[in-house]
């Protein structure tokens, strides 16, 4: 199992991956792969979301999938099961982190304040997400975070594009970000693979 601290410092981008049309994952990873960008997070926000998973771990070797949208027990459980090398949550709570803790399979863990930050980190968490990340206060947010708790790596997601991305990664407590820029639905509707190639090239030549 490869911690998370190394999970994001492989590529300076996580693309996040809504699939709607199960005959789409492996192309799309593919496509993603090809570009660069081998850390997948692929939302649990669709009913072919875990066969997907369990598709690109079989299919595309090179990458590595992990599970996003994982809410709960539950959730957790079935990414878990479904292969999920990685966990990506968009908030917290006690029974999600302590049952991530107990299976062993990294978690990337959503907060947006001080308080959440401070109640992972007892958890032996400093590892986290900063969702959603311009929403929630963005660069300065991070930057404020950052002077009492410096201890902390963020992977800033939602509302992370093109634009800002450069200036998120240029934070020292950044270590990536996540985005769905890369494979937006109306590029995977049209199946426009080079297209997703290109922004995935483009996005994996940004420097962390
Ligand atoms: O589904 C989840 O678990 C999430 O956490 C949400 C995603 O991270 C964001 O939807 C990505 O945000 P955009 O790049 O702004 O589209």
């Amino acid at each position: 199992m490869t911690a998370i601290k190394d999970i994001m410092h492989t590529s300076p981008v996580i693309p996040v991956m809504v699939i709607n049309r199960l005959e789409h994952a492996v192309p799309l990873a593919h496509a993603l792969v090809e570009g660069g960008l081998k850390v997948l997070e692929i939302t649990l926000r669709t009913p072919v979301a875990l066969e997907a998973i369990k598709r690109i771990k079989a299919e595309v070797p090179d990458a590595i999938v992990g599970a996003g949208t994982v809410i709960n027990q539950e959730t957790l459980k079935q990414a878990v099961d479904a292969g999920s090398e990685f966990l990506v949550s968009p908030g917290v709570t006690d029974n999600l982190i302590d049952a991530a803790l107990k299976s062993g399979v990294p978690i990337l863990p959503g907060v947006i304040s001080p308080s959440e930050v401070m109640r992972l980190l007892e958890k032996g968490i400093s590892e986290m997400k900063f969702f959603p990340a311009e929403a929630a206060g963005g660069i300065p947010m991070l930057k404020s975070i950052g002077g009492p708790l410096p201890q902390v790596t963020f992977c800033p997601t939602g509302g992370v594009s093109p634009k800002n991305a450069a200036e998120y990664l240029a934070l020292k407590n950044v270590a990536c970000v996540g985005g769905s820029w890369m494979a937006p639905a109306d590029l995977v509707d049209a199946e426009d693979w080079t297209e997703i190639t290109r922004r995935a090239k483009e996005a994996s030549a940004l420097s962390a």
